[in-house]
């Protein structure tokens, strides 16, 4: 009779590969390693004004297409190497998706695409996919959505964001809190601001919190505190919120609760009205931003793809097109190489 108290509302429940066993099938290489340790620095190095480059994240919305994805990823290292001396480009290799309601959660949560929802599948080619792009040399950035998943994934990221919809999320700031790469915290879909400066102020400070451990146990992890958290400002609430007022307005708010003005903008989600084709404009007017002195701006954002748009997951996974986002609307990879590098020129001007 007990047995109703338990399961009511599971269907199945299945053991998942630990930490460690994913990490011996797909160890860490040193190239990577040094990859991953140089980009965490450098990063780090922007948010203390000790490099005066600025970072972009930059990238598809989501990753489906491993193939598509590596394309992209030798596309970006060209650019990169062009544009290093002034810009640091971090690629958006997002593997969990939160949803408004539901729909599609991402390679790592269903990577079939099908409802198979075989997860250890999702976290080994997530994982395959980092190791490769680190090889190229290339940073690469993701969203920190279940707080189980950097265990296994997370020595091949350089930067995380905590999204608009977990910012709230207590486990979410405590996550970032022991992250080992910097963390952008972002502002909440209806545009509130204090919810991120909350969430910097709270991942800045230690905390004891339940995980697993590389041998997949269940651990209690006491944190040190993230001092590299950071706000982003991705608009909201039908307002956009990267124009110079609103970041004078948060640099404000940021002196108030004493931490540090660093503040990182997505040009995507409310700042684009998820428009994919007013990004270029909202870089250019934070580039001019920091082209005129401003000094707070560490960082932007970037949804990009090999081609414009999205698409709906179609029944037929064949019928699906190359390079198109099966998320929100991204722009193409040309109009990203020219955005970026008119970004470059224009930094490059004054310097
Ligand atoms: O960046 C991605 C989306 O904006 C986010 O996952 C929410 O998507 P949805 O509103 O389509 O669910
Ligand atoms: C979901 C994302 O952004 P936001 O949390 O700002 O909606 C994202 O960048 O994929």
């Amino acid at each position: 009779m007990h047995q109703k108290l338990l399961d009511t509302h599971i269907a199945r429940s299945q053991v998942l590969i630990a930490p460690e066993e994913i990490k011996a099938k797909l160890p860490l290489t040193e190239v990577a390693a040094q990859t991953v340790l140089r980009s965490r620095q450098q990063i780090a190095n922007i948010l203390d004004v000790l490099d005066s480059r600025k970072f972009i994240v930059v990238g598809p919305c989501s990753i489906h297409d491993l193939e598509a994805a590596k394309e992209y990823a030798q596309k970006l290292k060209g650019l990169s190497d062009r544009v290093g001396d002034r810009l640091l480009l971090i690629m958006r290799a997002y593997f969990e998706k939160p949803r408004t309601t539901v729909g599609w959660k991402g390679l790592i949560n269903d990577p079939n695409m099908d409802d198979s929802f075989e997860i250890e599948k999702g976290l080994l080619l997530a994982r395959q996919l980092l190791l490769e792009i680190a090889e190229l040399g290339l940073p690469a950035a993701t969203e920190a959505l279940d707080p189980i998943v950097p265990q296994y994934i997370s020595e091949l990221i350089s930067w995380s964001a905590i999204g608009a919809r977990t910012i709230e999320s207590q486990t979410h700031r405590e996550m970032a809190s022991g992250l080992s790469m910097p963390v952008g915290l972002k502002n909440g879909t209806n545009g509130s601001i204090e919810v991120a400066i909350n969430a910097v102020q709270a991942a800045q400070k230690p905390h004891n919190f339940l995980g697993i451990d590389r041998q997949g146990k269940v651990s209690v992890f006491t944190t040190k505190g993230n001092r590299y958290a950071h706000v982003i400002l991705r608009g909201g609430g039908g307002k956009a919120n990267f124009e110079a007022a609103n970041v004078r307005a948060v640099e404000e708010l940021l002196q108030e609760s004493n931490l540090p003005t660093k503040i990182a903008i997505d040009c995507s989600h409310g700042n684009s009205n998820k428009d994919h084709k007013r990004q270029g404009d909202v870089l250019k007017n934070i580039i001019g931003q920091i082209d005129r002195g401003n000094s707070s701006i560490v960082g932007m954002m970037l949804e990009s793809n090999l081609l414009e748009g999205n698409q709906k997951i179609p029944a037929n996974l064949e019928d699906l097109q190359y390079g198109v986002s099966v998320t929100d609307k991204c722009m193409s990879w040309e109009e990203t190489e020219e955005v970026i590098l008119s970004a470059h020129a224009t930094l490059s001007q004054n310097s």
